[in-house]
Formats: C-alpha cells, sequence, structure tokens
C-alpha cells in the first residue's frame, strides 16, 4: 500500500493542567490522510481547530504523540529530538497552508507572493504559478501588491501561495470565513478542485458544516469529553 501522506496516532496536546482555569487538552486517537483525499474538521468556536492546524503544520509541539509520520519521514522522533530545524525544512519542503487572514506580504506583488515558497526551495515553477493564476481568475492581478485587492482576491491568492511549491499536505485554516455566503462556495470548490488535481492530501478547518458535507468532504468533529476535545468521527 502507497505510503500515507499523514499519519498520526494518539496525539496530546496540553496546555495548563485538566480542571484549572485556561487549561486545554486536545487528543487524536487516530488521523490518515491518503495522497488526494481532503478531511473536514469541523466544531465550535475554541474547540482546537486553529490549534490542530499548528500540530499539523509542526508549528506547535504535541505533549506525547505515539506515530506522527509525514509521508517517510518520523515526525515524533524528530519532536523527540527536539530537531525543529528538521521540522521548519519540512514544512517548507511539504506543507502548505491557507490562512484565515491571507498573511500575505504588503511589500511585494501578489504573484511575488505566490513565487516566495518556490523560490525559498530554489524550485522556481512560473508555469505552475500561471496554471493556478488561470485557474483562480488572477491572471491580470498579479502585478498588484496585496493592499490593492478585494478580500476575496486576496484569499484566492494565498489560494495559490500554500499551493505553488506543490506540497503533499494542505492545511486550510477557514480558508473562506471573510468571504461571505456568495463567494465562499467558489473559493472552496476552487482549492478543492486544484489540491484534487495536485495530488495533495488536504485538511480544512471550518466552522461551516454544511459547505463542506454538500461536497461530499469526509468530516472529522471536535468534541468535548471528560474536559478535553476529541477529534472524533
Ligand atoms: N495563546 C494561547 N494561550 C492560551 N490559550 C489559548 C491560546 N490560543 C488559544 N487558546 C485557547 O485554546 C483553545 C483552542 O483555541 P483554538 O484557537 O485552537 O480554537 P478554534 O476552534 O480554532 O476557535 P475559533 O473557531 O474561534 O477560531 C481555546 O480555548 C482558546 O481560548
Amino acid at each position: 500500500m502507497a505510503v500515507p501522506t499523514l499519519l498520526i496516532r494518539q496525539l496530546r496536546y496540553q496546555r495548563g493542567a485538566v480542571g484549572t482555569e485556561g487549561a486545554f487538552a486536545l487528543n487524536i486517537e487516530e488521523l490518515a490522510l491518503q495522497p488526494g483525499e481532503t478531511v473536514g474538521v469541523v466544531g465550535p468556536s475554541g474547540c482546537g481547530k486553529s490549534t490542530l492546524i499548528d500540530l499539523l503544520a509542526l508549528l506547535r509541539r504535541p505533549t506525547s504523540v505515539d506515530t506522527f509520520q509525514l509521508l517517510d519521514r518520523d515526525v515524533a522522533s524528530l519532536w523527540r529530538r527536539n530537531a525543529t530545524d528538521a521540522c521548519t525544512d519540512l514544512r517548507a519542503r511539504h506543507i502548505g497552508v491557507v490562512l484565515q487572514t491571507g498573511g500575505l506580504l504588503n511589500s511585494v506583488t501578489a504573484r511575488e507572493n505566490v513565487m516566495l515558497s518556490q523560490r525559498l526551495l530554489g524550485r522556481v515553477d512560473a508555469s505552475w504559478v500561471d496554471t493556478l493564476f488561470d485557474a483562480l481568475d488572477l491572471a491580470a492581478l498579479g502585478h498588484r501588491r496585496p493592499a490593492q485587492l478585494s478580500i476575496g482576491q486576496r484569499q484566492r491568492v494565498a489560494v495559490a501561495r500554500a499551493l505553488a511549491h506543490r506540497p503533499a499536505l494542505v492545511l486550510a485554516d477557514e480558508p473562506t470565513a471573510s468571504l461571505g455566503i456568495d463567494h465562499a462556495p467558489g473559493a472552496l470548490d476552487l482549492l478543492l478542485g486544484l489540491a484534487s488535481t495536485s495530488g495533495a492530501a488536504m485538511v480544512i478547518v471550518s466552522h461551516d458544516t454544511e459547505l463542506l458535507r454538500e461536497r461530499g468532504v469526509r468530516l472529522r468533529h471536535c468534541v468535548a469529553r471528560n474536559g478535553m476535545v476529541e477529534l472524533a468521527q
């Protein structure tokens, strides 16, 4: 069987002691993603969805974890050895993140924002950027800076940027939250289509269960249980 893009077993993340003010604990028994597969993570505000994205992006270290495999790399052992540089390198090569706020640099053009991750890896591929810009209806806007774009256009640039270095794993944190009900479905369809075209596995965090369900996305629910949050089926 093919190597999964992501395989996590028995992950626990804890902030503060359970039962005390401000404490938070997240438990993942298992999360597995094959290439090209998308999972939606849904749940109420504060349940830990952004924390989960940070854990998957290797930005946050689990408190404990049995298995954390990204492609053929043993991330659990990297964390155990405190190998944060290796985690940063894995993130740059194999992970693309679409942030709720876009997170674009305003000092450079939209196209430069998108090409940045390719340049950092020495993997410039202008024709893939053209493909992304065409698909996202951005072809005429590449020379503009983010501040000269609408919120929806900025969000589409953020999608292009996340996919520019052909990551194996795409993480999208409320990618349509700033778009409103008229534009959110179209933007989500573009993201799903592009991730599937490029063969990336994807985790989409959203509070909009229906939007994901209507598109046949497999859902995992953040559920509060015994003072902690479980990533249930
Ligand atoms: N830096 C922090 N320090 C302490 N607690 C935090 C911090 N960031 C988040 N939290 C708490 O951790 C829990 C999980 O937060 P998180 O942002 O992951 O939830 P979320 O599901 O993404 O919420 P939302 O849907 O509102 O964005 C919440 O109880 C939140 O109050």
